[in-house]
């Protein structure tokens, strides 16, 4: 059939205290700058910026145990909400630019309030799924998902500035791609849970072809829903995307990565995607920080129809002699 156009809705949330470096904060108008918008728009889309959400840092903004910064996160996340809904609302796919990865709180929760049922494709070297409990560090970048699946609800406390949120994604509507790095109480709650993981040795073993066909299979199995694509640029190896705070070494290949953007793109069915942790002053030289900026601009151009092998519009025609 024709091909879809993509009504895209640009959002920067430049969130960084979700973690502790310094430079996440600058991702998103880095994507900007490296002509996200209009290459989306060259290759056909219709696209609105939305700005960035205001993240002010909330005073006194103590550890809750060992959450840090709970109040300042919470509150930057319940303006995302706000700011995503209005753009699902608006009839749009919503591009969400981080900011570390704490900002999947409200990306998803307000996705989720306008859409209802999600299918969650969560691509990471981590799981980020720790509870306020068993986070090793405190950091609310590795803690997002326990506080959206109504299976962790009773194991995670009220935190300051988080009552706002509900929960609101199925552990069996989950499918994580890329981990490699993920906790004991994380791996814990991915089994017992029974939440759908390819590993990076799963991606060895299948291929990343038969890892999309599976996941597809897996969140589409019940009914069609509208897809949320999290996707964490350390998912990638480190020598594609060396410009974040966590890497972590043998990622996907460039190749994998936007297979994988291709292949929800072609579902028709992507609803919201994040794209999180790029953080130029993790990279050591300019080339790095290009590199790693490059690969997260074309992960967003393959989630709205730019395929490899090239296109043409469907008038196009070749002048004769
Ligand atoms: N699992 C660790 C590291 S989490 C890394 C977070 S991210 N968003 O994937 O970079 C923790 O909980 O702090
Ligand atoms: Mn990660
Ligand atoms: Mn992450």
């Amino acid at each position: 059939g024709a091909p879809q156009r993509h009504s895209v809705g640009i959002v920067g949330a430049p969130f960084n205290r979700g973690q502790p470096r310094d430079g996440v904060e600058s991702g998103p108008d880095l994507i900007r700058a490296a002509g996200l918008l209009q290459k989306l728009t060259q290759q056909g889309c219709a696209v609105k910026d939305y700005g960035n959400v205001t993240c002010d840092d909330v005073p006194a903004d103590e550890p809750f145990g060992c959450v840090k910064n709970p109040r300042t996160v919470g509150r930057a996340n319940e303006q995302l909400s706000h700011t995503v809904a209005t753009v699902k609302r608006e009839g749009k796919t919503c591009v969400v630019l981080g900011g570390d990865h704490s900002l999947a709180i409200g990306s998803i929760h307000g996705h989720a309030s306008v859409q209802g049922q999600l299918g969650v494709v969560w691509v990471d070297a981590h799981a980020d799924i720790n509870t306020p409990l068993t986070t090793p560090t405190g950091n609310i970048h590795g803690q997002p998902m326990s506080y959206l699946i109504h299976e962790l609800h009773s194991k995670v406390p009220v935190v300051p500035n988080f009552s706002w949120i509900k929960p609101c994604v199925s552990a069996r509507d989950i499918v994580y791609i890329g981990l490699r790095d993920v906790d004991l109480g994380e791996h814990y709650i991915l089994k017992h849970l029974g939440i759908k993981m390819f590993s990076i040795t799963e991606v060895d073993r299948l291929g990343i072809a038969k890892v999309m066909e599976e996941t597809c299979d897996h969140i589409f199995s019940q009914v069609q829903k509208p897809v949320h694509l999290s996707y964490d640029i350390d998912a990638l190896d480190p020598t594609v995307c060396p410009a974040t705070g966590t890497p972590v070494v043998g990622g996907l290949t460039y190749r994998e990565g936007v297979y994988i953007t291709e292949h929800i793109c072609q579902t028709g069915l992507l609803s919201a995607v994040d794209m999180v942790e790029v953080n130029p002053k993790c990279g050591r030289t300019d080339h790095e920080v290009k590199s790693t900026v490059n690969a997260a601009v074309d992960l967003i151009l393959g989630c709205f129809g730019r395929v490899r092998e090239g296109s043409h519009p469907s008038d196009y025609c070749i002048s004769q002699p």
